[in-house]
């Protein structure tokens, strides 16, 4: 159970300088730097302890229980920094309780903590080893070469030792994030130890939600050691906060419990521009997406010639069927008598349209209501000119991108591939418009500058379809939320952490080739029910 600092500080996201921030002002108040290191490689050493036996490890070995550790082999990668000096402690720790512990230390120049603890491992009998190929057998290896305060590229020989080391199979746990990442962008500086695990220290660096580094993470977890709030929050106040998406603030964002005296149009009504006759489907994906929102009301325009399609789909909804061009794109919206645009309190536009229904977005833009953009929506934005036609929309815009409609989209915004945290960031605050990046780690940004991450998601929602049932769960929850003064930008993020939510469980039970985008339709409920 976490207790309410702990739930704080897992949400908080920090670059390099901002860490070196924080710890400056813990040890100017009087922790002394050895204490802390202390503190924190003693924890790491715990955890390592705890590791239970997998496959990948020797057969069979009992990592907790210390008359087990007896043989098993830990070869600790020592860097010149505070990083080696966290993973030198370990190494004490663990040669205390019994595992045969070697190092490698290839620096001739260390900091001055972590060259005591060299000596002091050294005087214990701790093999030391200087080169590569020097190194023996190990079952696990521990990488401490570099922290956050790598800044320039790697060379060689610590450039080809890291490839090599990154070939033999044995399990690699980072401590603080793996060696050769840039701390804020997750960019490989010249190489990178590829970590099956990443014990993060203290507070969630920003490479940990950028995509670039995933597949160098392996596993990441925090290991929280007890960073003064007050510290955090004198450092972040003038910066624009990066959060962490965890259950609790996504769920406090769904409007739940439903009040008990209601009716369908206070919970909201929402109208889906979506589908043609070339792209059925995505139409009732996206329908289905808004259905289990809960959404009070929905209304879906589609191509006059879907819509028998969809009603035997969606037989809640109200199908509106609108003229067609002749390549089969909705060509007008023809809403029913008495309708609208301000009858609906959302819309979410451009599932399947084809960039033949471009009337039809312009009219959305003009309107004065909440709207989502996603898909076509999007690629017809941009012939528009995203930046100056969202300028001068009234009403808040939520555009929903990928990479390539991202850069679309925003081709002058630099560093879509370099650094999405950023790039996102800055296209939220040149469109005025919430921007939705999606991708493994999804990031969502608002115009002021705060950005939020979801940092679990799925490969299995790598799927024509996954992004329609999004753009209709956004919307249905979109349309809730506008009768109760819930912030847009916290609907999107509940919408986003929900989404991946469903891919995980659906592929916790299927398998990731399991999770076709219908199939995930029908798990969006089991999140909130499980
Ligand atoms: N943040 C905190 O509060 C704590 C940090 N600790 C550890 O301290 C680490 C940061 O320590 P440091 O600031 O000493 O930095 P690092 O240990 O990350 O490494 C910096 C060292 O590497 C050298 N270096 C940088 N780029 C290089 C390159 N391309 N080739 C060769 N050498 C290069 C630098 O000159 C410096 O000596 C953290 O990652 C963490 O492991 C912990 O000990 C305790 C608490
Ligand atoms: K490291």
């Amino acid at each position: 159970m976490q207790n309410r600092q702990e739930e704080k500080i897992s949400q908080v996201v920090v670059t390099a300088v901002q860490m070196r921030d924080i710890e400056d002002r813990i040890f100017a108040a009087g922790m002394p730097v050895v204490a802390l290191m202390e503190k924190v490689a003693g924890l790491i050493a715990r955890r390592i302890q705890e590791i239970p036996p997998t496959p990948l490890f020797k057969g069979g070995y009992i990592l907790s229980n210390s008359l087990q550790a007896e043989g098993f082999r830990v070869g600790i990668l020592v860097g010149p920094g505070h990083n080696g000096g966290d993973a030198l402690v370990v190494a004490r720790e663990l040669h205390f309780r019994g595992y045969e512990v070697w190092i490698y230390s290839p620096f001739s120049k260390l900091k001055e903590l972590t060259s005591q603890h060299l000596q002091y491992a050294q005087s214990l009998g701790i093999p030391i080893y200087q080169t590569i190929e020097q190194l023996p057998d190990s079952d696990l290896l521990i990488d401490g070469l570099f922290g956050f305060g790598l800044e320039r590229n790697l060379t060689d020989p610590i450039a080809s030792a890291i490839n090599q080391l990154n070939e033999l199979s044995v399990p690699i746990y980072s401590i603080d994030l793996p060696s050769g990442l840039h701390t804020d962008t997750g960019e490989v500086l010249g190489t990178a130890i590829r970590a099956t695990h990443t014990f993060c220290l203290g507070l969630w660096k920003l490479a940990f939600f950028q995509d670039q580094a995933l597949e160098y993470l392996g596993k990441a977890e925090l290991i929280d050691f007890d960073i003064p709030l007050a510290d955090v929050e004198a450092v972040l106040k003038n910066a624009p906060s990066i959060k962490r998406i965890i259950p609790a603030t996504a769920l406090a964002n769904l409007t739940l419990p439903r009040p008990q005296v209601t009716h369908k149009y206070k919970e909201g009504h929402l109208l889906l521009i979506c589908g043609s006759r070339r792209y059925a489907g995505g139409a009732i994906l996206t329908g289905l997406g808004a259905r289990a929102s809960g959404v009070g009301m929905l209304s879906i325009a589609v191509p006059e010639s879907l819509k028998s399609l969809l009603v035997s789909h969606l037989p809640e909804a109200i199908i509106v069927g609108c003229p067609e061009t002749e390549t089969g794109a909705i060509a007008q919206l023809q809403l029913p008598e008495k309708t609208d645009l301000s009858s609906f309190n959302a819309i979410a536009c451009g599932p399947g349209l084809t960039r033949d229904a471009t009337p039809i977005v312009q009219e959305v833009i003009n309107s004065d209501r909440p709207l989502i953009l996603d898909a076509d929506g999007l690629n017809i934005l941009a012939q528009m000119g995203a930046i100056a036609t969202l300028k001068k929309r009234l009403a808040v815009t939520v555009l929903t991108p990928h990479t390539g409609e991202f850069q679309r989209l925003f081709p002058d915004v630099p560093n879509a591939k370099h650094d999405r945290v950023q790039a996102v960031q800055e296209a939220a605050a040149q469109s005025k418009a919430i921007v939705l990046l999606k991708g493994a780690r999804t990031a969502i940004a608002n115009p002021q500058g705060a950005v939020w991450s979801i940092p679990e998601s799925t490969p299995a929602l790598a799927r024509g379809g996954s992004g329609d049932v999004l753009t209709g769960l956004l919307g249905g929850l979109l349309a809730q939320a506008a009768t109760k003064e819930i912030p847009v930008e916290n609907i999107v993020v509940t919408a986003a952490w929900w989404h991946s939510q469903a891919g995980i469980i659906a592929a916790q039970e299927r398998t990731e080739l399991g999770v076709d985008a219908f199939t995930l339709t029908q798990y969006l409920i089991k999140v909130l029910s499980n």
